[in-house]
């Protein structure tokens, strides 16, 4: 029996095309109204140089996540198994990284959510779901220079019925950038995202449905190894007058519907992240040696970045499960589950990455794609 060889394509370092070291920027945008003198603002411009080390990081995980994302598109076809698409997808993240853990590589798992599901659902060992034509996918990943983070995902599909709902997201997402900006607040972003979304309509096999925004997913502002800073940008309003402020990276994210426009989480976990604030008396409280040895193996690999059981199993650990299960029971690590709207719902989703600088906002991960 010929065992089909699994040839994994090799990756030059994308420093390699950089000599100079200095990455692409991304969209750059002026901020609006009385924010608007930022443009030309000596102080504000000199503060912006003051932090090119970061904004340039954010870069180069921008223009790694661009050419991934472009490889996902021409490579993925249906009969793929969600394995094989994920592995594509990490491949290459770390091949054009040059790095694999804490200096650079995955930002977080490879999010391949399908159909009802909206976000979180990444393959564990042994998944033999496999790709079918008619499935609509969310793919969203990261990616990560020196714990600073790139979150970018868009809806792939092969059958161009669903046009209409990646439109519709496409639009709304592009919508919550433009608004987004200093001293902004986030529910006049979630109100704007809102009223873009629902004035689209997508039919499929003969039903017609107003595009609903998922009202319980939203964006995020991003810290250094932390994928949520604390603040959410809403899809819909919320009273929420929480500012945008100078210097911030958010997670700029929308999620349409044709089912109730509400996730709950479900099915088996993939996703899971230290917790930044964990107590440490809960860390110092882990009495199984099984659970402490896996702490240790999450912090050297990972810190408080989000991994995937797949991760802990490529670096050789076996039997984890349980002591996983404890580490979450505990509050040391939080699980993220897969995040369902109603079953025979479609789910779309367009993210985008942005740099609140001083002087100007940069849509880092904008590509000619999306
Ligand atoms: O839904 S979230 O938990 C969240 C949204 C607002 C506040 S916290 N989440 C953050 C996250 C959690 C776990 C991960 F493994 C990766 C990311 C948003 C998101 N998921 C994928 N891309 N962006
Ligand atoms: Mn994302
Ligand atoms: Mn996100």
């Amino acid at each position: 029996k010929k065992v089909e060889e699994k040839i994994e394509q090799q990756y030059d370092p994308i420093s390699t095309f950089y000599p100079d070291g200095n990455y692409p920027q991304g969209e750059v945008v002026d901020y609006k109204d009385d924010n608007l003198y930022r443009t030309t603002d000596e102080e504000k411009r000199a503060l912006d140089r003051e932090k090119n080390n970061k904004w340039n990081e954010f870069r180069k995980g921008a223009e790694i996540h661009r050419r991934v994302r472009k490889l996902a598109k021409d490579e993925i076809k249906p009969g793929m198994s969600m394995i094989e698409i994920a592995e594509l997808i990490e491949n290459a993240v770390r091949g054009y990284s040059g790095e694999d853990g804490l200096k650079g590589g995955m930002g977080f798992p490879c999010g391949l959510s399908l159909n009802h599901c909206a976000a979180h659902y990444s393959p564990n060992a042994n998944d033999k779901l496999v790709l079918n034509y008619e499935d609509v996918m969310k793919v969203d990943f990261g990616v990560h220079v020196n714990g600073h983070i790139i979150d970018s995902a868009f809806t792939l599909t092969f059958d161009d019925k669903y046009d209409d709902l990646l439109k519709a997201v496409k639009d709304a997402t592009n919508t919550g950038i433009r608004e987004a900006g200093i001293d902004v607040r986030l529910t006049d972003i979630g109100e704007a995202i809102q009223e873009v979304m629902e004035s689209y309509e997508v039919t499929l096999d003969g039903e017609t449905y107003q595009v609903k925004p998922i009202k319980n997913l939203c964006g995020h502002n991003i810290g250094q190894y932390r994928i949520h800073g604390g603040k959410s940008v809403p899809i819909v309003k919320n009273f929420d007058n929480t500012k945008m402020e100078e210097g911030e990276t958010f997670a700029i994210e929308t999620f349409g519907s044709t089912g109730r426009g509400h996730v709950i989480g479900q099915g088996e976990c993939s996703h899971y992240a230290k917790n930044p604030d964990a107590p440490a008396n809960a860390i110092s409280s882990i009495r199984v040696n099984r659970a402490k040895q896996l702490l240790k193996t999450i912090d050297e690999n990972f810190g408080t970045l989000p991994f995937c059981r797949r991760y802990i199993d490529r670096l050789g650990e076996e039997k984890y499960l349980l002591a996983l299960n404890q580490l979450v029971k505990s509050g040391v690590v939080s699980d993220y589950p897969p995040l369902v709207d109603v079953k025979g719902s479609y789910t779309a989703q367009y993210e985008h990455t942005i740099l609140l600088r001083p002087n100007v906002k940069e849509v880092v991960s904008r590509g000619e794609d999306y």
